[in-house]
């Protein structure tokens, strides 16, 4: 039988750890012990996230929430520390409000196993209970005693997590219709990741509406998951639109970490060795069939000899110049005329140049050389001769799988000189580009726009994007804020692209169909419909099979917005699916020669990086009004600027509201560093 999948994330609630994190035992022992309690035929615990947060309510809480809200589906937290009666502990206070339901019967077994190994645990205040579909239990502080306590519920845990989130099969869930799906939401209630706000401090958080999956199916579940949550239906009644979204909202680095999850390598194909395989990257060793050079070949203009004769005059026997043919072989004494690149005479083992030679005489037609003076001694065997495999030996490895082909020529250069014709490689991805919007019209549409009406510059400026990067792109179109409409182009598009890129229409408007339409209509999975980033908000990535996984990036239509996550991405994931190891784009540290201001939000600044000649550095210039409208800010840009959010930095910069010029920022570079 397949294992039952449980996730689980620990809280280490300790203010010494979260100043020196390497002072934490409790993290790593917690984790060997669910992987030490996963079998095979039942049970297999992950831990898939681990926070540390000093004995500070709200920071128990904030985790608590992050991890609840986080992508990660988790069946239970346990946090350690933080327990007893030390005015500081603080774990069961900041814990309990987020249970909708108390477990005290894993608050007494807890209690009772350790009371049989030492009485002090008397002092241990642990809680427990469900919050939305997680379990979370605290457990005290010390390592032993942790681990004694998830021991006393390790057997029971797996059948109180699965009650808990209601979890059914998979193929359950992706088979049903938009109907069933309908019926379950009036059915089931939501779980609300929230402190009860009774008890609660006045901290407000957002909070999504999950629409876990709940089986009534008696049949025996395989794989366990979770239904996802829904956008606004299409068609809903104006008074059930969200006011508040219902996407968790995940940080840039989740978002890439999802993207490369779900990015799959594309298959291996034959390419041909010539100009158009640049960019790809290999999918085989390649071996030489050939040596190079094949024969043994002279570095230099000038005389081949046997290298032992030494100074003195030499009668010019023959000529090898570098075409194909036969030579007749030399002996001692004589000297054949020899160009570069030729193959030395049989017998031949030295080559000397021609400027360390004197003409002496000529044919008596006076066509050729008769005999020349060699005026250098001590010629080495083999000087000027390139031996046979003395560049490359046949059967050599002299590129390897996973090799990029570069624009350079290096790569193409080494293939062809081994006489490689075709190579193995993984396919180039094929990426669709669709605007949406009523209000979009094409770019070259003659006569002035009417009310309401603009040009449409994301897909012009995203095809050429992608285009530059090597990648195959297929023109979609605009597509109108009608749901029927925007579903067929999607339709038919999976059919021929590997990736689709749309843009518009994914935030909180009434016409943000992407989300609702991905979902209801292509039955496929958001990952992520918020990122916490400026620009770019409502980034929304999903997959839908078809039958093959096929990815979806919902950009924002906002076209600073588009190109800034089409770099920070899309491109990355098209890179790594055609195999390359380091798919994102260089990070760089610059200074900054202008005042950057700070958001609420990590913001990625549109900037000009170039590199000064005189402090040897990395400078950057920014490129104007940063308002995701306007399309101006990636003008002149290679490059953006990683901008923490301003709660990130230290007080004095977060008074002063900027990073100051002359301060250094990262940045990630999208183009080729300019020149002062
Ligand atoms: N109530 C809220 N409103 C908005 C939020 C929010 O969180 N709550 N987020 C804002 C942010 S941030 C962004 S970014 C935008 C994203 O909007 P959508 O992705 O839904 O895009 P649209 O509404 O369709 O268009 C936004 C903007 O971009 C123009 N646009 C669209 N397509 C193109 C194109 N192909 N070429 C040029 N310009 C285009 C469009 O006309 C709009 O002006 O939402 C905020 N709202
Ligand atoms: O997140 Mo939006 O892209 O700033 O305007
Ligand atoms: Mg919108």
């Amino acid at each position: 039988m397949t294992p039952t999948k449980l996730n689980a994330a620990i809280i280490i609630v300790s203010t010494t750890a979260s100043k020196d994190p390497s002072s934490d035992v409790s993290g790593n022992l917690l984790t060997e012990f669910f992987t030490a309690n996963s079998t095979a035929e039942s049970t297999t615990w992950q831990v898939v996230a681990r926070r540390i947060v000093p004995d500070d309510r709200e920071e128990i809480q904030g985790a608590l929430t992050t991890l609840l809200e986080g992508p990660n589906k988790l069946n239970l937290i346990v946090t350690t520390g933080g327990t007893g009666f030390a005015i500081t502990d603080i774990t069961p206070e900041a814990v309990k409000p987020f249970l909708q339901k108390e477990a005290p019967g894993l608050v007494h077994a807890m209690l009772s196993a350790s009371l049989n190994i030492t009485p002090f645990s008397m002092m241990s205040r642990p809680v427990a209970g469900v919050s939305g579909s997680t379990v979370i239990v605290t457990l005290p502080g010390s390592p032993k005693g942790a681990t004694e306590n998830l021991g006393a519920l390790i057997k029971l845990l797996p059948h109180a997590c699965i009650q808990a989130a209601g979890i059914q099969s998979s193929r359950k869930l992706h088979s049903r219709g938009v109907e069933s799906l309908e019926k379950q939401a009036g059915v089931h209630g939501h779980g609300k990741h929230r402190p009860k706000s009774d008890n609660h401090d006045g901290h407000h958080h957002h909070h999504r509406h999950h629409h876990h999956g709940h089986s009534h199916d008696s049949s025996t579940p395989e794989v366990y998951t979770y239904a996802e949550p829904r956008a606004n239906r299409l068609g809903d009644a104006v008074t059930r639109r969200y006011r508040e979204s219902p996407y968790p909202m995940v940080t840039v680095k989740e978002a890439a970490d999802l993207i490369a999850r779900e990015t799959q390598l594309k298959e291996i194909v034959e390419a041909q060795v010539n100009e158009d395989l640049v960019g790809y990257v290999l999918a085989e060793d390649v071996t030489a069939a050939e040596s190079v050079p094949a024969y043994r070949a002279s570095i230099v203009d000038g005389y081949a000899l046997v290298h032992s004769g030494g100074k003195g005059i030499y009668p010019v026997v023959s000529v090898s110049h570098a075409a194909p043919g036969s030579i007749p072989p030399l002996s001692s004494g004589q000297v054949a005329r020899i160009t570069t690149g030729a193959p030395l005479p049989p017998g031949a083992t030295a080559v000397v140049m021609v400027e360390d030679t004197i003409l002496k005489s000529m044919t008596e037609d006076e066509k050729e050389e008769a005999e020349v003076e060699i005026l250098v001694d001590r010629i080495g065997d083999g000087e000027n001769v390139r031996e046979v495999g003395s560049d490359v030996m046949k059967g050599d490895v002299v590129l390897e799988k996973g090799d990029i082909i570069s624009a350079i020529g290096g790569e193409v250069g080494l293939l062809a000189s081994v006489g490689r014709a075709w190579v193995k490689v993984y396919d180039k991805v094929t990426v669709g580009v669709l605007s949406t919007g009523d209000e979009v019209v094409h770019h070259d549409r003659k006569g002035e726009l009417r009310l309401g009406e603009i040009r449409d510059s994301n897909r012009p400026a995203l095809l050429s994007a992608i285009k530059a990067q090597g990648f195959s792109t297929v023109d979609l179109g605009i597509a109108r804020d009608k749901a029927g409409a925007l579903q067929s182009i999607l339709i038919e598009a999976l059919q021929s692209v590997d990736v689709i890129i749309t843009t518009g229409g994914v935030s909180m408007g009434e016409l943000d169909l992407l989300k609702p339409t991905i979902e209801q209509s292509l039955n496929g999975t958001i990952h992520f419909g918020r990122v916490a980033m400026k620009p770019g908000k409502p980034t929304t990535f999903a997959t839908v099979e078809s039958p093959k996984k096929k990815l979806i990036f919902a950009l924002p239509g906002n076209p600073a917005s588009a190109l800034v996550t089409l770099h920070l991405f899309v491109i990355p994931s098209l890179r790594k699916s055609q195999g390359y190891e380091h798919y994102d784009f260089p990070r760089v540290r610059v200074v900054v020669n202008e005042d950057m201001g700070l958001d609420p939000r990590p913001e990625f600044r549109r900037a000009f990086v170039r590199f000064d000649a005189v402090d040897g550095r990395l400078h950057a210039s920014g490129t104007g009004g940063q308002r995701s409208s306007r399309i101006g800010s990636a003008h002149g840009a290679n490059a953006v600027l990683v901008m923490p959010a301003s709660k990130e930095v230290s007080e004095k910069r977060r008074e002063l509201g900027c990073i100051p010029k002359g301060e250094t920022v990262d940045a990630i570079l999208w183009g080729q560093i300019g020149c002062a």
